[in-house]
């Protein structure tokens, strides 16, 4: 194709959306010309699902759950005036307690006023709160924001380390919709550790933001926090960042999270419409399943050029995949699905894998995000008439055309700047675009079963340390193998589970295990100091 059949093709099917500034041009993916309307039919089906699921009907299917995501930027569009009621009581709440925080009615045990949040959560109770933080966030925010979303005790260490004696000016909201992910349960622990060692009380700095009845919920009444916000079993974790588990970090920061409600209002105004040339979110779905082959099999590249929006392609990366990835279709047949997703900001990725893109193994699309605005400030040229912006755009553009040229496809969004509004939007735009992909691969996008497996398995390595310990209490001075010790516990084929426990023990000197014998597995003995 050459450049002016491109410009033509640009211009025809360029999918623009005024109210958010916002546009998708997809003349770099290869459809063939009658694609779009091939897919009609299926595309239709696509829609009926989704206007279903708008209206409340129970759209997964196997936690008999309602989806309602959407309602929480359009709350006159639940199925009930008890949900409507709730959503925007919360989002009253939500305004009302940061107004408060930050007048310090509501204030810390020690300190005038609450400056510094600190988010303890993981998933969707951290990535969605993490990317806005991030692409809105600036050096005049009323309180600055920090994240436990592991259970790393290091990763937790450096963050309270950061925290320093502000730590006493600090408010921890920790979020988790089921109340009992570990990670967070520990996190929630090893900030309250770190509340009492400066001789604070965690209970007068914590608020939490979980499903009622949980066990965090119960831990907050129990312990008198001093707020609790509601997380509801009709909102996915990954879809939450619209609900108390986005607003309430956003608003405590201070921005605008009206701005992102309104973005992703009108953003899902542009794609509820049927006529899929205006409606961007039909429009990716489509590209994803021909760019993929309807099975996924090219990886989703995330490429942002703006530092900003670093953080979409690890956003985007749990809402496709964990959206997608499935096993099972809606009728239990095998399928595997899903998405690859990875990425992280141009022109940064040009001196790192780029090469490959351009080179290498053919099994990727790329998506470049582009923003129009280059920066707040007045203008600096680094070259007569030349700013870095334009460097940025000069990069984004070539890079695009060096992959075209390799005949490797790509998708260009553009918003006109990163603001709340924008940002709003392209959550909203991709919440939908995997909605209707689900619908067109016919799985179910909002259950995640294989999450489950992975923390099973963790227990059962929990529950084989904890017996391993007893055991070498018992048998205090005697070196033993892991061989020998996991017959002991009755658990001869969990020898390697026993042997990485003991391994990790010994190597964490305060925890009592001594390692001596060989380097080998087999040579290694291990006892209680
Ligand atoms: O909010 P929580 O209940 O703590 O869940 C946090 C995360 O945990 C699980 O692993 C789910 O797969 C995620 O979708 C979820 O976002």
């Amino acid at each position: 194709m050459t450049e002016r059949e491109l410009w033509e093709r640009y211009q025809r099917y360029l999918c623009v959306v005024p109210s958010v500034g916002f546009s998708l041009d997809v003349s770099r993916m290869k459809f063939p010309a009658d694609f779009l309307e091939r897919m009609r039919p299926r595309m239709e089906e696509a829609f009926s699902d989704m206007e279903a699921l708008e209206k409340g009907a129970v759209a997964n299917p196997d936690e008999k759950r309602k989806v309602g995501h959407y309602w929480l930027r359009a709350p006159e569009l639940a199925p009930d005036a008890g949900l409507k009621k709730e959503i925007t009581d919360t989002v009253a709440a939500v305004h009302a307690f940061a107004k408060d925080v930050h007048a310090g009615t509501v204030k810390p045990q020690k300190a005038p006023r609450f400056t510094r949040l600190l988010l303890v959560g993981i998933g969707g109770s951290a990535l969605g709160p993490q990317l806005v933080a991030d692409a809105l966030g600036t050096e005049k925010d009323a309180m600055q924001v920090f994240f436990f979303d592991n259970t790393d005790p290091d990763g937790m260490d450096r963050v309270v380390a950061q925290l320093g004696d502000t730590l006493a000016q600090t408010l921890t909201v920790v979020i988790s919709k089921s109340g009992g992910t570990k990670e967070t349960r520990n996190g929630m622990l090893e900030a309250e550790r770190a509340y009492q060692a400066k001789g604070l009380d965690f209970s007068k700095h914590a608020v939490a933001v979980t499903g009622a009845g949980s066990e965090l919920d119960d831990t907050a009444k129990k312990q008198g926090w001093l707020r609790t916000f509601p997380m509801w079993d009709w909102v996915g974790g990954r879809t939450s960042v619209l609900s108390a588990v986005g607003l309430l970090p956003a608003k405590l920061q201070g921005l605008d999270i009206d701005g992102m409600l309104a973005g992703a209002r009108d953003m899902d105004v542009a794609t509820r419409q049927r006529d899929v040339a205006k409606n961007p979110a039909a429009l990716l779905a489509l590209m994803w399943h021909q760019a993929g082959d309807g099975r996924g099999a090219k990886d989703m590249v995330i490429l942002p050029y703006k530092d900003r929006l670093l953080l979409m392609s690890r956003y985007l990366q749990q809402l496709v995949m964990e959206s997608l990835g499935k096993e099972l279709d809606l009728d239990g047949k095998v399928v595997n699905q899903g998405i690859a997703v990875y990425g992280n900001k141009g022109s940064t990725d040009q001196h790192a894998y780029v090469q490959q893109l351009r080179e290498g193994v053919h099994n990727f699309f790329a998506t470049f995000i582009e923003v129009l605005k280059d920066r707040p400030g007045p203008v600096f040229e680094v070259e007569p008439g030349v700013t870095s912006g334009d460097y940025l755009l000069g990069f984004l553009l070539g890079t695009r055309r060096a992959l075209f040229e390799k005949g490797r496809e790509s998708l260009t969004l553009t918003v006109p700047d990163v603001s709340a509004r924008t940002v709003g939007a392209l959550i909203a735009l991709y919440e939908r675009a995997v909605g209707f992909y689900a619908s067109l691969v016919h799985i179910n996008a909002y259950h995640q079963p294989g999450v489950e497996a992975g923390k099973k398995a963790a227990g059962v390595v929990l529950d084989v340390q904890r017996k391993v310990m007893a055991r070498l209490g018992e048998a205090r001075a005697e070196a033993r193998s892991a061989e020998q010790l996991a017959a002991d516990i009755g658990k001869p084929d969990e020898v390697e589970t026993v042997f990485k426990v003991l391994e990790h023990l010994a190597a964490n000197p305060d925890r009592g295990v001594q390692r001596s014998g060989g380097a080998s597995p087999a040579e290694a003995r291990f006892r209680m100091k």
